[in-house]
């Protein structure tokens, strides 16, 4: 039984490792963090050198308005110490880098203090103007080199100070934010998870999916733990009813597999055993046959699998006929029965009744099953009896009965060909005291011995011997224009058997008198009047003294 796994593993390759959720939080947060220290420290740093350099403009101002009058009033006196003192004081500030006073056109006419201004950016410029009442006399230029250096150190430091601050700051709210993550969402999903990934359906019992916590919570992952709960019983429901329904099943079909293998069996058995000889054919071909088929035809075990049903048939036209007989039968659907003489594996052959029917008639490709019932013994027994019932019982010969049939069948020929037809009727002399005299058995001997003579007599196919009855014989000779010649040796070969008869009055041994019969060219043959002629016949040779032929050509009207 298949267990419907929850397993993290149906869904993805277990193989790859897991990413933290929290991981990717926190490289997000980062990310986002330094974007807004960068974005934030730049537009701070830009104004904090827009107003250092304000500051430094501020003081370089201040520096024009507190010495230029001091510094323009040494210049006139040629007062170097104060001069040199004054740019010292303005160099001592921290926003002056270095200061020089030119008071002539030349190089040489200049006093610098700090590093030299030659070459500089920046470097501001102050007229040195003294004030002589009337008139203002220009007696030198004051030239300033701002420290901006002083400007950059500090936005470098403020900078530093900046970066420093905000990386403490998100490195700190990230942990505190990871941890919060972790806590309210990860902590659960990952108890959520571990839960699941043991969740069988319908087998084990239902996950406590929804904590307390979550009822507390009641937030989206309480949603998502009470979504996931009721799933799980849906699913669970669900397994438990397919996993009954399968039970069910299996029941049903290994009761069925039982019934099957039981009714395989007996078919088996029955296939096995049947005294009636089964195979399967399928073109013309034998797949599989049973015990009693092969025995009816002296083949041993297999020996006539996968063989032509040709070799069980006694020639190549009587197989192509029986297959014409059957073929259409099939094809209708129907089932063909019928008696067939079939050939065994020895040479000899037996008769069958064999049943054919298709195994699907839609589909004739799927073969055909054969029934075969050896009726050899019935048929002998059947043909004997119909001898017996055909033939006399003492003689041998065809009796009345086959007589009257044969008769009846020469005379509608002779009637609708007009041809030739002869009846003789033969009669023993005075038999009664041959009987009387030699006994009852010399008797029947005797009258075996006439019957002999009579049949042997026959040469053609439709002529016909038979008793009569009693001593009396009937000899029938179709297509027969003149009998008396036949006749006439029949009745010396009788006397030649030397019978002894001390008792008749016509020989000294058994003769026979013989009345007879022939028409020709009518249409009106009829058995009572041939019979009825032929006996006046046998009468008239008895009156003339018996151990005669008395012959009657009869004409067509009179018969
Ligand atoms: N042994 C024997 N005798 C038979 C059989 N059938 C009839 N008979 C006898 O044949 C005799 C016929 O006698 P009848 O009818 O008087 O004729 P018949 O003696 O031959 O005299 P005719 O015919 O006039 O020459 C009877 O005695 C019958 O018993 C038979 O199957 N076997």
């Amino acid at each position: 039984m298949s267990k419907l796994s929850l397993n993290t593993s149906l869904s993805r390759n277990p193989e790859t490792p897991v990413r933290p959720l929290a991981r990717r939080m926190l490289a997000w947060v980062l990310l986002i963090s330094a974007i807004n220290a960068v974005l934030a420290t730049s537009v701070q740093l830009y104004l904090d050198y827009r107003r250092d350099l304000a500051d430094l403009e501020e003081h370089l101002n201040f520096v024009r308005d507190s010495h230029l009058q001091g510094l323009a009033a040494a210049a006139w006196n040629f007062d170097r110490p104060l001069v040199e003192a004054q740019l010292k004081g303005l160099v001592g500030s921290p926003w002056v880098a270095a200061a020089e006073l030119r008071y002539g056109r030349t190089d040489e006419q200049r006093l610098a203090i700090g590093e030299s201004l030659d070459g500089k950016e920046g470097v501001k410029a102050f007229p040195l103007e003294y004030d002589l009442g009337p008139r203002t006399v220009v007696v030198g230029q004051l030239r300033v080199l701002p420290n901006l250096a002083l400007v950059y150190q500090r936005t470098l430091d403020r900078g530093l100070i900046v970066v420093l601050t905000q990386g403490v700051k998100a490195f700190v709210f990230s942990i505190a934010l990871l941890w919060l993550f972790h806590w309210l969402v990860t902590r659960r999903l990952t108890r959520l998870s571990t839960l699941l990934s043991g969740f069988s359906p319908g087998t084990a019992g239902l996950l406590p999916l929804v904590t307390e916590e979550d009822r507390r919570a009641n937030d989206e992952l309480s949603v998502l733990a009470g979504t996931l709960e009721d799933a799980q019983t849906r699913l669970d429901a669900y397994q438990r009813q397919e996993i009954a329904l399968r039970e069910a099943l299996e029941d049903e079909v290994a009761r069925r597999t039982l019934h099957l293998d039981q009714a395989l069996l007996e078919q088996q058995a029955i296939f096995d055993n049947s005294l009636t000889g089964i195979a399967f054919i399928r073109q013309r071909v034998i797949l599989r046959c049973n015990a009693s088929f092969e025995q009816m035809f002296g083949y041993g075990p297999r020996e006539l699998t996968g063989k032509s049903t040709r070799v069980i048939f006694t020639s190549d036209k009587a197989f192509e006929q029986e297959a014409s007989f059957f073929m259409p039968v099939l094809l209708r659907g129907g089932t063909y029965v019928g008696d067939c003489e079939l050939l065994r594996k020895d040479g000899r052959t037996r008769w069958f009744t064999l049943q054919f029917k298709l195994l699907d008639v839609d589909d004739p490709e799927q073969g055909a099953v054969l029934t075969l019932h050896d009726i050899t013994v019935r048929r002998d027994a059947e043909q004997a009896l119909e001898r017996l019932a055909r033939l006399d019982g003492l003689t041998g010969i065809a009796n009345r009965r086959t007589l009257d049939e044969a008769l009846r069948v020469a005379c509608r020929k002779a009637s609708r060909d007009r041809s030739p037809l002869s009846v003789a009727l033969l009669d023993v002399d005075f038999f009664k005291p041959f009987n009387d005299h030699y006994g009852h058995a010399a008797g029947d001997t005797a009258l075996c011995s006439v019957a002999d003579v009579l049949q042997s007599a026959m040469r053609r196919p439709y002529d016909l011997a038979a008793r009569y009855g009693g001593e009396e014989f009937a000899i029938l000779l179709p297509a027969c224009e003149d009998p008396a010649p036949l006749l006439e040796q029949l009745r010396q070969a009788v006397v030649a058997l030397a019978i002894p008869h001390g008792h008749s009055q016509a020989s000294t041994v058994v003769s026979v008198s013989i009345g007879a019969v022939s028409v020709s060219g009518t249409d009106r043959c009829e058995p009572g009047d041939l019979l009825a002629t032929a006996d006046a016949m046998l009468y008239r040779a008895k009156e003339e003294g018996r151990n005669r032929v008395v012959c009657q050509l009869m004409p067509a009207e009179a018969a």
